[in-house]
């Protein structure tokens, strides 16, 4: 391999880790995890992508991003050329390009290979190590606290020599560029620099039944920290919206206190920085770092479980902060009684404070999400489209996410407007049943009159009788949210009714649906129906 070679390999590695930073995680996957770095001069980097629409849209939209991600990872700026290469992945298995990535990205498990260092040189009796990767930081930390019940192991514990071991700057001007950048990822970067994703404030967070505790408690906290729910811990499945919700907490404390020092991490980077800390000898460092803070965010913490160093470093910095009467909010993707050994004495600490949860989202919400997501693209997606979508995907937003971004691709790439033929295409691979059954305002009305036991002609009869009236103003609410028709012709349909008694009857079943959960069920009931 040549030392190019390595060396666009391990910057666009790096480059790599801050765009996965940048990009939400189904634009990452789509766009970027595709491509392949092809070559490198002192001020040109040519990137291969896989189809010719990947490099356009990735021109189109990306450019900026992906450079800004070579400058932080290389230090420099570089022009970027994209070539379409027009074949599989798979094709590039044994290139030597992905090989030197590959070599790159075990690099990033430095702390393994360091731990594994430490491992033989304080255990000689320990079995050789040849393959340092295996090595989970798990396993170091519970290898440190092994050795410290063995006296001569423990007194060797010293900062100085657990940094001893750390393998010694390499020669060549490659090695030195890598050993370089090992140091970087070695170094932490100071607490503040953990930015919050500035799309996940509390404006681009849709609220409905399924979280809207989380979010009152939320913004609560986030106007009173410290005053109001301390800790608070937020739990839900997974892409519903706890990361959102504690970035948009991080947020607003930070533009109402400007001074005050907000940090956000997830638990597996706290653990990776706690031994990080530990293998360079400064957990001291570590702890001023966590503990001298205003706002500590932590996401995931379920990934503590099993990690009882990490926990009980977790649980000194816990109790330093809430002694102090620091802000802690905590997210998990269950309630803490569930969180399999965790420590009792942490899992009453999280107890504490108000504990709340984010339920799957109903219909109507993953509706409003999807248009809340195409507003903001400042694209017009088709009703029926969203409903599409919505309707097949119920248990995580970040999946509904990922499918319009995927539409919105697609319709951009083949430069043809969004509609539903469209949308079944470009979701095929996900939704395999193909086209939707095509909703129309007949149908709706036939679902409604007989799930009421009514004939189908009272749909757009003159009888105002409330056994009739009500149904049909739950259909014509149904016409409005499941179809593209417009307010006139449902009016039309429901017996040449003016458009405003369309508005009238959805306002009036939009309202009373959040307080009625009967009538909430009778319309999934219906929508399902409908759909299927
Ligand atoms: N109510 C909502 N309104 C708008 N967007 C939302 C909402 N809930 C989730 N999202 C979006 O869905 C995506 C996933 O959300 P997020 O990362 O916060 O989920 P999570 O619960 O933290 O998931 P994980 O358990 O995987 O960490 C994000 O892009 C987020 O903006």
């Amino acid at each position: 391999m040549s030392a190019d070679t390595a060396y666009m390999a391990s910057i666009w590695q790096q480059a790599l880790v801050h765009m996965k930073k940048a990009f939400i995680k189904p634009l990452f996957e789509t766009w970027i995890k595709s491509t392949i770095p092809l070559s490198i001069n002192d001020s040109v980097i040519e990137i291969g992508t896989p189809k010719l629409f990947v490099k356009e849209w990735l021109e189109s939209r990306y450019l900026p991003v992906i450079k800004a991600a070579l400058k932080a990872a290389a230090n420099k700026d570089f022009e970027i050329v994209l070539i379409n290469m027009d074949i599989e992945m798979e094709g590039l298995e044994d290139s030597p390009l992905l090989t030197a990535v590959e070599e790159a990205e075990n690099d990033i498990n430095i702390e393994s290979i360091i731990s594994a260092e430490i491992q033989n040189t304080y255990k000689p009796d320990s079995k050789p190590l040849t393959a340092h990767h295996d090595i989970s930081p798990d396993d170091f930390l519970s290898y440190l606290d092994d050795i410290s019940d063995i006296p001569e192991a423990a007194a060797t514990l010293s900062p100085t020599r657990l940094t001893a071991p750390v393998p010694s700057p390499p020669a060549s001007s490659h090695q030195d560029k890598r050993s370089a950048r090992n140091q970087q990822l070695y170094n932490l970067p100071p607490a503040d620099e953990f930015i919050l994703n500035p799309k996940y404030v509390f404006s681009t967070f849709v609220i409905g039944n399924s979280n809207r505790l989380a979010h009152a408690a939320s913004l609560a906290v986030s106007e009173a920290p410290a005053q109001v729910y301390n800790p608070f811990f937020i739990y839900g499945g997974v892409g519903l919206g706890k990361t959102h919700l504690m970035h948009a907490i991080g947020h607003r404390i930070k533009e109402n206190n400007p001074n005050m020092k907000v940090v956000y991490i997830s638990s597996e980077k706290f653990t990776n920085e706690l031994i990080n800390s530990i293998i360079s000898g400064n957990p001291e460092n570590f702890r001023q770092r966590y503990r001298n803070i205003d706002v500590l965010l932590v996401d995931d913490i379920q990934f503590l479980s099993k990690k009882e160093h990490t926990q009980e470093e977790f649980f000194h910095t816990f109790n330093t902060l809430h002694e102090a009467n620091k802000q802690i909010i905590i997210s998990s993707d269950r309630p803490p009684r569930e969180i399999q050994t965790l420590e009792d004495r942490l899992r009453s600490r999280f107890e504490w404070g108000l504990i709340t949860d984010i339920q799957t989202p109903d219909l109507e919400t993953r509706i409003a999400v999807l248009r809340k997501k195409a507003m903001m693209e400042s694209l017009n997606v088709p009703n029926e489209v969203v409903v599409y979508i919505a309707s097949r995907i119920e248990n995580n937003i970040r999946e509904l996410e990922g499918a319009l971004i995927r539409v919105i691709a697609y319709a951009s790439l083949n430069n043809q407007p969004i509609d539903i033929d469209l949308a079944t295409e470009a979701l095929k691979d996900i939704f395999p049943n193909g086209r939707p059954k095509q909703v129309t305002a007949e149908l709706i009305q036939d679902v409604v009159a007989s799930h009421f036991k009514l004939k189908l002609e009272d749909m757009s009869a003159k009888k105002r009788t409330r056994n009739v009236a009500y149904p049909r103003q739950i259909a014509m609410y149904l016409c409005r949210e499941l179809t593209e028709t417009s307010l006139p012709k449902i009016g039309e349909i429901f017996g040449g009714r003016d458009h405003t008694t369309v508005i009238h009857a959805h306002d009036k079943i939009s309202r009373e649906k959040n307080m009625d959960a009967k009538l909430n069920n009778t319309l999934k009931d219906l929508i399902k129906r409908i759909e299927s």
